[in-house]
């Protein structure tokens, strides 16, 4: 079968196309994914390139070498843009002109007519090439590394990378990839590499950002959204684990029922705004006195609960005071100056043979209300 380059290049243009116009209808549904806008540029820039590229002998060189690689390279970096702020990283902007304004001179004196095509190819395949790596590597370096749409994106990156690579080499070193196919051999298999390429990254794409909203849902079902810790529904399906896991192992599991003194009073005085900042400096200060495996919640309100499996409650205890010490010697700093806030702890401990949360959670209560009782600012076991 005879395939025309031209054909394939406008192929590879529509195609990209339609992922542009994928890219800009999911970014109009204000898809929770950073990043997509520039990815849908990127596309929108190579589709570009493509139509200009398929246009080579038709239209001026200005047009098909300058102006079509030029985008291209563009649209390469507002990928490489994309991939960055997807996986939570900054960058000005102004960075996706590095690599067109490091090849438009050379495209447009040195390699504007066809003397040197070998020398065009090349030189662009490396900084294609370079582009490509310095996306799959923002990938492959931050953020949630382990899933599978950012590794099958990043493999695909890479592997276009290579092919890149040796574009570059066979161009360089004269391959005799003109015969016997005839002149366009080298860009026939670009065209079509790049088509299977723009396939498979987009389904890539899909995968990857669907993984995204499904880890944005979950996060959202299970954090509360202003402190970021888990929620009360979260906290009843984590600690129902940990209760069968305690009765499996008959080891103890405690929980402190934590309590803001005053909390009323603080809004009443600074605004719900301090109130909302109390709260997060408050959740900011507990976190570090935790071990990996303990559940932190919002229990409602100002009140949050804590989970510590395998402890007994003398060190329940322990971990209470620190807290409640941690909280108490670090006051908020507001616009008015600090405020101090303390909270009261109620300490719990489940009956390791028929361990029940709510319990659980009524004893701690009622050492909470000892606790507010006796004077707040303290911590008292159940
Ligand atoms: N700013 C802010 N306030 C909240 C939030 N949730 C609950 N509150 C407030 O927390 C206050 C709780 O007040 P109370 O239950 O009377 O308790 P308290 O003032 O802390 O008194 P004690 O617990 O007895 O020390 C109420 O005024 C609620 O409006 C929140 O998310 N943000």
């Amino acid at each position: 079968m005879a395939l025309d380059i031209r054909t394939i290049f406008f192929m590879l243009g529509l195609a990209t196309l339609a992922a542009a116009v994928s890219l800009f209808l999911a970014q109009r549904v204000r898809l929770a994914v950073h990043g997509i806008e520039c990815w849908a540029w990127g596309m929108a820039c190579a589709a570009c390139s493509g139509f200009l590229l398929a246009q080579r002998g038709a239209l001026s060189p200005l047009l098909t070498v300058v102006a079509a690689n030029s985008v291209l390279l563009l649209g390469l970096s507002l990928f490489w843009l994309g991939m960055r702020r997807f996986v939570g990283r900054s960058c000005s902007p102004s960075w996706i002109f590095a690599a067109p304004a490091i090849a438009l001179p050379f495209l447009a004196t040195r390699y504007l007519d066809d003397s040197d095509p070998a020398g065009r190819i090349s030189f662009l395949s490396i900084i294609v090439a370079l582009l490509l790596f310095l996306t799959a590597s923002e990938l492959l370096r931050h953020g949630e590394r382990g899933r599978l749409g950012r590794r099958w994106v990043a493999l695909l990156l890479i592997l276009h990378g290579l092919f890149f690579c040796v574009r570059a080499i066979l161009s360089a070193t004269g391959t005799p990839l003109s015969d016997p196919f005839g002149s366009g051999r080298l860009a026939m298999m670009t065209g079509l590499e790049g088509f299977l390429f723009i396939l498979f990254f987009t389904l890539g794409l899909v995968i990857m950002t669907s993984e995204t909203l499904q880890a944005e849902l979950n996060r959202q079902a299970t954090r509360d959204p202003l402190t970021d810790v888990y929620n009360r529904r979260a906290f009843h399906d984590l600690s129902a684990h940990e209760l069968a896991r305690a009765q499996r192992s008959g080891r103890a599991l405690a929980l402190l029922l934590i309590d803001l003194d005053h909390f009323k009073q603080l809004n009443d005085r600074h605004g719900h705004h301090v109130g909302d900042l109390a709260l997060k400096h408050f959740v900011a200060r507990v976190a570090p006195c935790l071990r990996h495996q303990d559940i932190f919640a919002r229990y409602g309100g100002e009140e949050f609960v804590v989970l510590l499996p395998d402890t007994e409650v003398t060190t329940a205890l322990v971990v209470a005071e620190r807290i409640r010490a941690a909280v108490a010697g670090h006051p908020l700093e507001t616009s008015r100056g600090p405020v101090t806030i303390t909270v009261s702890i109620g300490v719990a401990t489940t009956l390791p043979t028929s361990p029940d949360i709510t319990a659980t959670i009524n004893s701690a209560d009622a050492a909470l209300y000892r606790a507010k009782a006796e004077g707040r600012n303290r911590a008292v076991s159940g």
